[in-house]
């Protein structure tokens, strides 16, 4: 039997991680009382509007559009309504009577995450947030704790479940953007604006957050690099596919020296080549994955549910176990450490590759001309493959209309430059005359 006090935990939003979490702490209550060795009380749900359906049945009592008041008394606060306001002013509140929180809200944490990290440690309450990142996969806690000892040297991630359900959806089903986005909606995976999902936001978010904590500074969210997948066609999926790649939207972060020799960090989001023989290439729909490469650890994998309702509820309640635990056994919060206070170096400043596919007048000399531009700009060929008006390649559409009149696809691949390099050669190789039309530039990540 239990004696120590129920720990009072409030609500903050029902949708579709908040409903979630408060069905199973109401279904669950015995065990986790018996893990906690308190009784979790969930003392009511703040939402917008009390009379709202819901998907999930749950007392009609426990509704309030109070939040303030809910909070207050609480021992621990979740935050489950996402965006900055009142989320931020509401987790600023529960801290300041004490409370502990528990939040899903990466667009929060990566703006807003130092001044709560210090308002938390200034009044010995924990914040945590591993749902922010990857949803279910635990991600955020072992980065902060399991390897704490370790030294992270770089993660590569698929840390968006709706863009890889829709790129993965035009690569096995030649489905459109449009139409996969339709589903991750409906699949509960989208953000409440899907542009945040597409235009890579999110991503930016999560890597901003994972780069904190992996390399032990503050990487402020603007700092990442960010290109979303909206660019991204049919035609290049397909040209990816025969060529044995497949394009997903990575989050990297990474640690770089710069070209004045600095040590810093990088931290960036983009659509990418990945090979097919690549783990994080069998990643599939919703699915999220998160590689981590540590100097003693070496290769790591983390992989699961990255959205959805019922699966990121998982992470949520962990992190509330974890500190009703903390309630009631005492100790300090989960702190985040910034000591190293490492630079965030520019995006021209990495070391990537490219695949280039260029359209070009097919007459001779050509390929000489092209050459020259990559040597002009120092940056060497790795793979080239020349392909004519209506060549078979698995490809479609392949050469544009134009081509048929005797245009000639090139499809180029770089050895590692800088990205500063690479970019002023696609633009140039854009402008040059015996170019016809640049189909496709992405870079190449993930080498095996
Ligand atoms: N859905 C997912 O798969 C997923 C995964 C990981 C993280 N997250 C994060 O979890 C959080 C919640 O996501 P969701 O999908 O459950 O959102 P949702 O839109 O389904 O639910 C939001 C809830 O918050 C309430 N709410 C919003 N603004 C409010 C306000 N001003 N006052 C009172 N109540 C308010 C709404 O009434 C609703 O109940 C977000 O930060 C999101 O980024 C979601
Ligand atoms: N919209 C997000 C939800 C999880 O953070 C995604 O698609 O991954
Ligand atoms: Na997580």
């Amino acid at each position: 039997m239990n004696q120590n006090r129920p720990i009072r935990v409030a609500l903050l939003g029902a949708g579709s991680v908040g409903s979630q979490v408060a069905r199973i702490l109401l279904e669950n209550a015995e065990e986790l009382a018996a893990r906690v060795g308190a009784p979790l009380l969930l003392t009511g749900i703040a939402v917008r509007n009390v009379d709202a359906k819901r998907d999930v049945d749950l007392p009609k009592e426990l509704f309030t559009d109070d939040a303030e008041r809910l909070i207050l008394g609480s021992d621990i606060v979740i935050e489950l309504m996402g965006g900055i306001d009142p989320a931020k002013h509401l987790i600023s509140l529960a801290l300041s009577t004490g409370a502990d929180v528990v939040t899903a809200n990466k667009a929060l944490v990566a703006a807003h995450g130092p001044e709560l990290f210090d308002q938390a440690r200034r009044v010995g309450a924990q914040l945590t947030y591993e749902a922010a990142v990857a949803g279910a996969i635990p991600i955020i806690r072992p980065l902060r704790d399991s390897l704490a000892g370790d030294r992270v040297e770089r993660i590569l991630g698929i840390v968006n479940g709706t863009t890889n359900f829709i790129l993965d959806r035009m690569h096995t089903r030649g489905d459109s953007l449009e139409e996969a986005l339709r589903i991750a909606t409906e699949l509960g995976y989208a953000e409440a604006d899907p542009t945040a999902d597409i235009g890579g936001y999110d991503a930016q978010q999560k890597a901003a957050i994972l780069a904190s904590i992996a390399f032990h500074t503050e990487v402020p969210v603007e700092l990442v690099h960010r290109e979303g997948i909206t660019e991204i066609t049919i035609e290049q999926i397909e040209r990816a596919k025969a060529a044995g790649f497949v394009v997903k939207l990575l989050a990297i972060c990474e640690r770089v020296t710069g070209s004045d020799g600095v040590e810093g960090i990088s931290a960036r989001v983009y659509p990418a080549l990945v090979d097919e023989q690549h783990p994080l290439a069998s990643v599939h729909g919703g699915n999220n994955a998160v590689f981590v490469q540590a100097q003693a650890a070496g290769d790591l994998m983390f992989y699961g549910a990255g959205a959805g309702g019922v699966e990121t509820a998982s992470a949520v309640l962990g992190d509330l176990v974890s500190s009703a635990r903390r309630r009631v056994n005492g100790g300090p919060g989960l702190g985040e450490s910034t000591h190293a206070d490492l630079p965030v170096l520019e995006v021209g400043e990495i070391t990537t590759r490219y695949q280039i596919i260029l359209e070009v007048h097919d007459r001779p000399g050509v390929l000489a001309e092209i050459a020259k531009v990559f040597s002009d700009f120092g940056v060497s060929v790795s793979t080239l493959e020349q392909r004519s008006a209506g060549a078979q390649d698995g490809a479609p559409a392949g050469p544009s209309a134009e081509s048929a009149e005797g245009g000639a696809t090139l499809v180029i691949g770089t050895h590692a430059a800088t990205e500063r390099a690479l970019s002023a050669l696609a633009e140039a190789l854009a402008a040059h005359e015996a170019s016809r039309r640049v189909t496709g530039v992405l870079r190449v990540e993930g080498a095996l």
